[in-house]
């Protein structure tokens, strides 16, 4: 099967040829014989979605529809992180018209990603909370590695996820789930988000996740690339107008909630936990 030679192609690390390192944070490497792009997140140490972050993935993906290649597969250079989501630093105590372009800029890569032509697939090596979660699920198909966790824990931080975030959690799980766990902010384990269709397989490498993902992209080898695009574009194309339309309107709602004493109070003490956690290993 077509599909199947693909993957194993891949996996074996056949030949590669390596198409961009322009981004600083990301890179994308092209299969020569499989035309499956491979864009890899690599701002150490937890991949947290800053402005630069943000642009180099946008960037990445505008490469990668224009280069022509068959699907992208996301993934992460860190042996334990896929993201870990939005990086706070960015919210806490910020400058407002860096945060102005950090939101305008989230906007953007996730138009780019979930409206993106090519089909896309996420091999999930590491935890993978909130941003992480987005970029996961604004994808079409997700692969990932055990013992590690996924979700939108948003309201554990006190904050609500936007409109958008939700639409792509509920690309993939039923409404009833989806709201439960946004509710509760809750972070699935690997096995609890297969359990719930939150990821479609498991791995036990980061390869294998790669080779899976390749597998999944192979399955259109024999779609119409056009049909298949447009079919893409018809299923989500209410989502993407959502935030087209309100683009304006989200950031101000952004702007103002971040601009909240009491927002600010919690994003400070929620860094320290992860600073203290750091220091009792
Ligand atoms: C009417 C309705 C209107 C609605 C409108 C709403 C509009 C407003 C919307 C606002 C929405 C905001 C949306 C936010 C989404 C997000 O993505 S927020 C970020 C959420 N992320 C997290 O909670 C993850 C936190 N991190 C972790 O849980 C762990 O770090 C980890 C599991 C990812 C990794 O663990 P480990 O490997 O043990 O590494 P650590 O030692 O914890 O971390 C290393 C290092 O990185 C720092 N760090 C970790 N995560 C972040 C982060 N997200 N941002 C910034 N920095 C981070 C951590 O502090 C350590 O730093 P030091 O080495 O100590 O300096």
């Amino acid at each position: 099967m077509l599909h199947t030679n693909l993957s194993r192609l891949l996996a074996s690390g056949g030949p590669k040829r390596l198409i961009s390192t322009v981004n600083k944070l990301t890179t994308v490497e092209v299969n020569d014989k499989t035309g499956i792009a491979i864009l890899t997140m690599n701002r150490p140490p937890v991949n947290g979605l800053n402005l630069e972050l943000l642009q180099d993935l946008k960037s990445s993906i505008d490469e990668i529809e224009g280069n022509k290649s068959r699907g992208l597969i996301l993934t992460s250079s860190s042996p334990t992180i896929f993201s870990a989501g939005l990086d706070i630093l960015e919210m806490y105590k910020p400058d407002m018209d860096r945060c102005r372009a950090f939101w305008s800029q989230l906007q953007e890569t996730w138009l780019a990603l979930y409206g993106s032509s090519v089909p896309t697939a996420a091999a999930i090596n590491g935890h993978s909370p909130a941003g992480g979660c987005l970029l996961a699920t604004s994808c079409e198909y997700r692969v990932m590695v055990p013992k590690f966790t996924i979700g939108l824990n948003e309201t554990q931080l006190g904050m609500i996820a936007p409109q958008w975030f939700m639409s792509a959690f509920l690309s993939v799980l039923p409404q009833r789930e989806a709201e439960r766990a946004l509710n509760q902010g809750r972070m699935f384990t690997t096995e609890e988000a297969l359990r719930v269709g939150l990821i479609d397989e498991t791995a036990n490498s980061k390869e294998e996740a790669i080779e899976k993902c390749a597998a999944f992209i192979g399955t259109f080898a024999k779609v119409n690339p056009l049909a298949r695009s447009l079919t893409k574009q018809q299923f989500r194309a209410a989502d993407l107008q959502q935030l087209k339309n309100g683009r304006k309107e989200d950031l101000e709602k952004f702007l103002f909630t971040v601009s909240q004493p009491a927002l600010q109070k919690g994003l400070g003490i929620y860094l320290e936990g992860l600073k203290k956690k750091v220091k009792k290993q």
